[in-house]
């Protein structure tokens, strides 16, 4: 797909999950020279740059002077400050989207001088290749067509979906945010017990890597419930009833139901420790 006459993106961040965003875009065909990054940190500018022909700036305001659409992707930590240093150019009524965790649409309003577009955008990092996953929650503010901006924007990276209350980006975040880091936990687990069992190390990487994109591949694909799949490979009385029997005997369901809630509660906290 080309895009000849593309308005402006202004990254405001470089770091990993910006990285992600704009290897997608570029993958989707957006032109680079349409494309700004601002990053303090040299190396990532450089990175950028080589890598997906974008221009990088070293300051915030730099990048995003004159551009239609800024993508916030710094820590929320730094977003207050990052937010003063842009009010100025706010006034200019850029679509806004940010993808901090946390920090709520009120806070990033008020931040910017009140009166802005403002979308929260809780994408993932299998963005990069085009399997992410992002959630969208948009201010009264923002138009029909700065919604469908922030699609065209984020849909390179995969899927997304509206979420009617704010409150609930929260939940978002906990679940496909955050959600990739307990897939890549559990390819961790199950390779240092594969190695346990005596496999070699790359025999067992094959095995785990291979069984963790064919599942992923079947939820995606087949469309039937995980519960159906599940139970498809686990014969009475064999092995795979003996391995889930023991994962939930040591409580599996309950300790991700705990971790969401956890994540979740840590997006509430974020928000209150950064106003
Ligand atoms: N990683 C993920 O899977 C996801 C992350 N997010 C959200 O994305 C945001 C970024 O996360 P992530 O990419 O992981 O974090 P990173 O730390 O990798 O990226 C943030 C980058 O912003 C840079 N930065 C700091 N201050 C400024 C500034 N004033 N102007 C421009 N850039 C600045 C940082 O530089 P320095 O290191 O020097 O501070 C850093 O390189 C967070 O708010 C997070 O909640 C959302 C969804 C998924
Ligand atoms: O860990 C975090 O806070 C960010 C948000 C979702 C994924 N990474």
């Amino acid at each position: 797909m080309t895009h000849p006459t593309q308005p402006v993106i202004a990254f405001i961040g470089g770091g990993n999950m910006a990285r992600s965003l704009v290897g997608g875009l570029v993958a989707d065909g957006r032109p680079a020279a349409s494309i700004r990054v601002a990053e303090p940190v040299e190396s990532l500018r450089e990175a950028l740059s080589n890598d997906f022909g974008v221009q990088t700036f070293a300051r915030a305001a730099d990048a995003a002077a004159g551009a239609a659409s800024w993508v916030l992707a710094v820590k929320p930590q730094v977003m207050r400050a990052v937010c003063a240093e842009l009010a100025v150019a706010a006034s200019s009524d850029p679509l806004v989207i940010s993808i901090a965790a946390g920090i709520t649409s009120t806070q990033l309003d008020r931040w910017l001088g009140g009166g802005r577009a403002i979308v929260r955008a809780m994408p993932n990092t299998p963005s990069l290749i085009g399997q992410g996953v992002t959630g969208l929650y948009a201010t009264r503010a923002v138009s029909e067509a700065r919604r469908d901006e922030t699609v065209a924007l984020l849909r390179a990276g995969g899927p997304t979906a509206w979420i009617a209350d704010e409150s609930l980006m929260d939940a978002v975040t906990a679940v496909s945010g955050s959600g990739p880091a307990y897939v890549f936990l559990l390819a961790e687990a199950m390779q240092s017990a594969a190695e346990r069992q005596g496999l070699p190390t790359d025999t067992a990487s094959l095995l785990v890597r291979q069984t963790l994109v064919g599942a992923a591949a079947m939820l995606a694909q087949t469309g039937e419930p995980a519960s159906v799949l599940r139970a498809r490979v686990t014969s009475p009385g064999g092995t795979t009833q003996a391995a889930v029997e023991t994962l939930q005997a040591g409580g599996f369901e309950a300790v991700v139901d705990r971790a969401i809630e956890r994540a979740a509660q840590r997006g509430r906290e974020i928000s209150a420790a950064n106003d």
